[in-house]
């Protein structure tokens, strides 16, 4: 799976902070034998996240497109609303699916507006800015991106295991 992340970021776009949340992604990921194939971090600028989100989707090279910070609700944070604006369809599942699982690690985990869903044939994902928020909220929906992926790329099979006996 081909996978590109970008890091939302003011102080880590100004070089006032080492990104430590995409090479945290990009570690756990290629351990699962995915290959990272762009990173970046921009600031926490609606039109530059969605420019950028467009583009990288668009491109059709990546099956995979994983945000991470902005999801909150500091005045700043707009990765969700950004995300929104690009897509072609929204996927609320992983984001439940985030939330519930975040809930047994914090409270804050609540704080996260993150969003999830598809452009073109790319599955896009919010997680939040810390490295260990964002890791964890990524092992939440892990399970089923995969079949989402192939799903996405039109993978024809059907989805239904054989009957129980
Ligand atoms: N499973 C978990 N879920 C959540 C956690 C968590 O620890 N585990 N944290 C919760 C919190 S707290 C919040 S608030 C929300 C929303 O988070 P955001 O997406 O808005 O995160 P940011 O404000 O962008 O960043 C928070 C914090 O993390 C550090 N940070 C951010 N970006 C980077 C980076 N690129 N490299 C290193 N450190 C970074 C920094 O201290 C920021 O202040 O999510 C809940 N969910
Ligand atoms: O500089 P950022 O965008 O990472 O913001 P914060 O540290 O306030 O989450």
């Amino acid at each position: 799976m081909n996978v590109a992340i970008l890091t939302l970021s003011d102080k880590g776009s100004r070089g006032e902070r080492a990104d430590a949340s995409g090479p945290a992604l990009a570690a756990w990921l290629t351990e699962r034998g995915a290959t990272i194939a762009r990173t970046a971090v921009i600031p926490d600028e609606a039109e530059q996240i969605e420019e950028t989100l467009r583009n990288w989707a668009d491109e059709g090279a990546f099956e995979l497109i994983l945000t991470t910070g902005g999801t909150g609700v500091s005045p700043r944070d707009v990765t969700p609303e950004a995300t929104l604006a690009i897509l072609d369809r929204v996927v609320p599942g992983f984001g439940e699916a985030m939330r519930l699982h975040s809930l047994t690690k914090t409270p804050h985990a609540m704080i996260s507006r993150a969003v999830a869903g598809i452009r073109g044939t790319t599955l896009i994902i919010n997680l939040p800015g810390s490295p260990r928020g964002a890791v964890e909220n990524l092992e939440a929906v892990w399970a089923a991106v995969p079949h989402a992926v192939a799903k996405i790329q039109g993978d024809p099979a059907e989805c239904a295991a054989p009957p129980h006996r």
